[in-house]
């Protein structure tokens, strides 16, 4: 499906210093993009100027197959036709609920129908008459996205929408949001500094570091196959293991990695997620044994275990005497200090990387 929106080599520059730097990105219909990247990496900038509050130094953005913006073009915001949504979503303290909604809706055009559509979508029929201090932090950001959806925008742009709202209730505006958009066909680009946010609401993700896109892909693929350990450590804690490539393999406490193409003598780093690691009991000086999914087992000792609610996370120092590894486990079993264990890891959720 050909994409709603569209950018091609989007640069910006303050004061000599690029904070976007040659973003490509293109979203269809009904899809949701998630920018997704640590504080002042360049997400914002992006979508200001996607927007047109902004205007880039270099590249273009296109909107429903036609170009928006470019060396010679620039549309105002108004023009544009994308719903914005952002984090201090401010509704009209001295309007209604409804004429909130309504608000976006050009003059002529009987509001009622499309206002009361709206309304009930994101579940607040029958607050047409109340005013926004009347409703709940939740309430107020269903209607912010009431409004944003009103004038049926094909594009929407949100930033930070949900970071005002409590946890308790963010998960669910979330849902909630999500199921209107993809129930309007939007086209969706929403940044967040917040890998769950990311993991929950996108259909891709666009991880940001430095102005550029360092990996694009679906939730499921960007966690189990990141592109280098900065992206693995983004979406959870991670344990790495080092070691030294000899004949495309590389010796661990686990066993041996595979390190195909990475010459000899190469230092590699092995990650692999917490949660990923399995833990067994000592049955005489003996572990699990290896299997093709889990490989070898290693032992360990318990240095340090910390309850965390659901789960607990257990470190252990490795038999070699240097490594370091941390699982989580379910929280009912908190092993103490000293206890000897076995860890086995899943092979295929450990990534290898030249250092
Ligand atoms: N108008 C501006 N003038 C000068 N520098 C700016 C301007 N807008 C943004 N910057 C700088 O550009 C960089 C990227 O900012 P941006 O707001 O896009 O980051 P971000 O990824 O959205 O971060 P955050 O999650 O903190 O909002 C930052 O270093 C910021 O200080």
């Amino acid at each position: 499906m050909e994409a709603r929106l569209r950018t091609e080599g989007l640069v910006r520059r303050f004061r000599g210093e690029t904070v976007v730097d040659g973003i490509d990105l293109a979203v269809a219909p009904g899809k949701v993009t998630c920018l997704l990247g640590p504080s002042g990496c360049g997400k914002s900038t992006t979508l200001r100027i996607i927007a047109g509050v902004d205007r880039q130094d270099a590249g273009c953005v296109w909107l429903n197959g036609e170009v928006v913006s470019d060396d010679t073009r620039h549309l105002p915001p108004e023009a544009r036709g994308v719903g914005l949504m952002f984090q201090d979503f401010a509704l009209f303290p001295h309007l209604t609920v409804a004429q909130n909604v309504a608000f976006g809706l050009p003059k002529r055009q009987a509001a009622g129908a499309r206002v009361a559509e709206l309304l009930a979508k994101v579940d607040l029929t029958g607050y047409d008459d109340k005013h926004p201090h009347e409703l709940s932090g939740g309430e107020q950001q269903r209607v912010a996205l009431a409004r944003a959806l009103a004038p049926r925008p094909r594009v929407m742009l949100m930033d930070e929408p949900f970071s005002g709202l409590d946890n308790r209730l963010r998960d669910g505006i979330r849902d909630a949001t999500l199921a209107v958009l993809k129930e309007e066909g939007t086209a969706v680009l929403l940044v967040t500094h917040e890998p769950d946010e990311a993991m929950r609401m996108a259909d891709e993700i666009a991880l940001m570091r430095g102005g550029k896109i360092v990996q694009q892909a679906a939730p499921y693929n960007i966690y189990n196959a990141p592109i280098d350990p900065a992206a693995a450590a983004f979406f959870s804690d991670i344990n790495k293991l080092s070691g030294v490539v000899h004949g495309a393999l590389t010796q661990t406490p686990f066993g041996q990695f595979l390190a195909p193409g990475v010459p000899d003598g190469t230092a590699v780093d092995i990650i692999f997620r917490p949660q990923h690691v399995r833990i067994d009991f000592d049955r005489q000086g003996r572990g699990p044994n290896p299997t093709a999914s889990d490989g070898a087992p290693a032992r360990g000792v318990v240095q340090r275990a910390r309850f965390m609610g659901k789960e607990s996370l257990v470190e252990f120092l490795m038999d070699d005497g240097v490594s370091v590894v941390t699982a989580t486990v379910p929280a009912v079993f908190l092993p103490k200090e000293g206890t000897i264990l076995w860890l086995s890891i899943r092979r295929d959720r450990c990534f290898v990387f030249p250092r």
